[in-house]
């Protein structure tokens, strides 16, 4: 380990992205490769780390910046120190490193070394005015990456744009990347507008050919001062407020993407092999969370019941979808409606699962479940209020605007509704136990209520 791998274990530990939690990183340095600096005294560079502390090994890509002295009040970006002449920094919070990741997207070359490079791709350059004056911030709040807020201004407009630097690295291309940029270049406006991503090529003896590949940032349209739908929703609910139209808004809205996601990209008619397959992951899914939620197991008869019926049921095609589809991945965009982000599926899922065709019903389950939340949050938070009404009629509004702007009487598919839905809960239920376990209540209530109903209940 050298002095700059071993300075950043301490630091992994306290960061929100490092998915290590509680456990000391064992950190390996896989390679790295210098930005060039446009401030004298200046170094930056992005490494990439391996830490093979867990059951599977996890590549992180660390960028930070190396300065002489600790600036006025960066000590809380500080890594440590280095040698007996330089201050190592979180780089995302260093404006020279933002200034440096901008330039690298945009000018289209390579940069680094054999071990690990890295490349920019601009795909729309007019969000970006010319010679920019810039100034950065790392956006706050519970991520799992590190996005960038960059204020592009060139003197008398100024845009902002926000750039995600992924932490956990994985070879394969990053639905995030992927399915907003082509929602975005065929113009919809659920969307934040594509800008340019970087990706990179690192060594890894794993694969074939020893090398992988994969998308290291994503740079996109700004949204400053908007709320998510999870907010929205729940002030809608605490303080009694219908919000029938707006579910249904962001039915239709769903709908919409999954059309456009369905002209632009591969889609199939699911075979036996492709049911059975889904069908298996349900099954999996569900004995892993019986395995560290016992609660479930009195519900494994009648919800393998569920999962046999729909097994059976026709399956409407498959294409790409959102994945992890949930109210806190929507923005409410004054005058523009719905927008969704974070494509990159459920982060407890493999990569290699999550850039598969999948079915469209995942992601109206997925937005079921959280109008269930909405209800159970106020329910946990608030003794004695409560939102189930107000949370079955937007699960029924959603769906009407569903069914209305995609054609699709996802009614007729009622069984394999509620199969997605009963493995999102199952899901959501191994999530709160690992992150949240107050919250767990919710999940399990949703089991317990999809499990018992059966077919017969063809209400939202
Ligand atoms: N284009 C954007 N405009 C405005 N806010 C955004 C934009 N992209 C992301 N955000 C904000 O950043 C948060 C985290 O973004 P997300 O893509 O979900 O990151 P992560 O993958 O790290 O969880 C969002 O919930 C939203 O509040
Ligand atoms: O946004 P992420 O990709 O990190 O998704 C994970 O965390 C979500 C919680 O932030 C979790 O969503 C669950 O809680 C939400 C309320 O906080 C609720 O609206 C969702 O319906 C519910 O699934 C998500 O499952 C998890 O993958």
């Amino acid at each position: 380990m050298n002095a700059t791998t071993e300075c950043l274990t301490d630091w992994f530990r306290r960061q929100r992205w490092y998915g290590g939690k509680g456990r000391l990183p064992q950190l390996r340095s896989i390679g790295s490769w210098e930005l060039p600096s446009d401030e004298p005294g200046v170094r930056i560079r992005t490494l990439l780390v391996m830490d093979d502390g867990g059951a599977t090994p996890t590549l992180y890509q660390v960028p930070v910046t190396e300065r002489p002295t600790i600036p006025k009040g960066w000590g809380h970006h500080l890594i440590g120190r280095v040698g007996d002449d330089a201050y190592l920094f979180d780089g995302p919070h260093d404006p020279a490193y933002a200034r440096a990741l901008l330039r690298l997207l945009t000018g289209g070359a390579s940069i680094g070394e054999d071990r690990a490079s890295a490349r920019g791709h601009l795909t729309d350059a007019s969000l970006l005015a010319d010679a920019p004056h810039i100034e950065s911030k790392v956006l706050s709040g519970e991520q799992s990456n590190t996005s960038i807020v960059i204020d592009v201004n060139d003197g008398t407009v100024s845009r902002p744009i926000i750039c995600k630097v992924f932490r956990a690295l994985h070879h394969g291309e990053n639905p995030d990347v992927v399915l907003q940029t082509a929602l975005s270049a065929a113009g919809s406006p659920h969307v934040p507008a594509c800008i340019g991503s970087v990706t990179g090529e690192w060594d890894d003896e794993g694969r074939p050919g020893g090398r992988a590949l994969g998308h290291l940032a994503f740079a996109q349209e700004f949204l400053p001062g908007v709320e998510d739908a999870w907010k929205v929703a729940l002030r809608a609910a605490q303080d009694g407020v219908d919000f029938a139209a707006r579910a249904e808004a962001l039915g239709q809205a769903t709908a919409n993407v999954h059309r456009t996601l369905a002209e632009v990209m591969a889609t199939r008619e699911p075979s036996l092999g492709d049911t059975v397959a889904a069908v298996s992951t349900w099954h999996q899914r569900l004995a892993i969370a019986i395995h560290e939620v016992p609660q479930i197991a009195e519900h494994r008869a009648a919800i393998e019941a569920v999962y046999d019926t729909a097994q059976q049921s026709p399956w409407p095609r498959l294409q790409r979808i959102h994945g992890d589809y949930h109210l806190g991945q929507v923005l409410a965009v004054p005058g523009r409606g719905w927008v969704l982000l974070d494509f990159e599926g459920e982060p407890l899922r493999p990569m290699h699962e999550r850039d598969q065709l999948d079915s469209p019903l995942r992601d109206v389950a997925g937005m079921l479940r959280s109008f269930d939340y909405v209800a159970g949050s106020t329910a946990l938070t608030r003794p004695g209020t409560s939102a189930a009404g107000w949370a079955s009629d937007a699960r029924r509004a959603f769906l009407d605007g569903y069914i209305a702007a995609s054609g699709h009487d996802l009614r007729a598919h009622r069984a394999l509704l509620d199969a997605f839905e009963i493995d999102k809960a199952v899901y959501e239920a191994v999530y709160e136990a690992r992150n949240r376990p107050d919250w767990l209540p919710i999940p399990l209530a949703a089991v317990a209520r999809l499990a018992s109903r059966g077919m017969a209940d063809t209400s939202a």
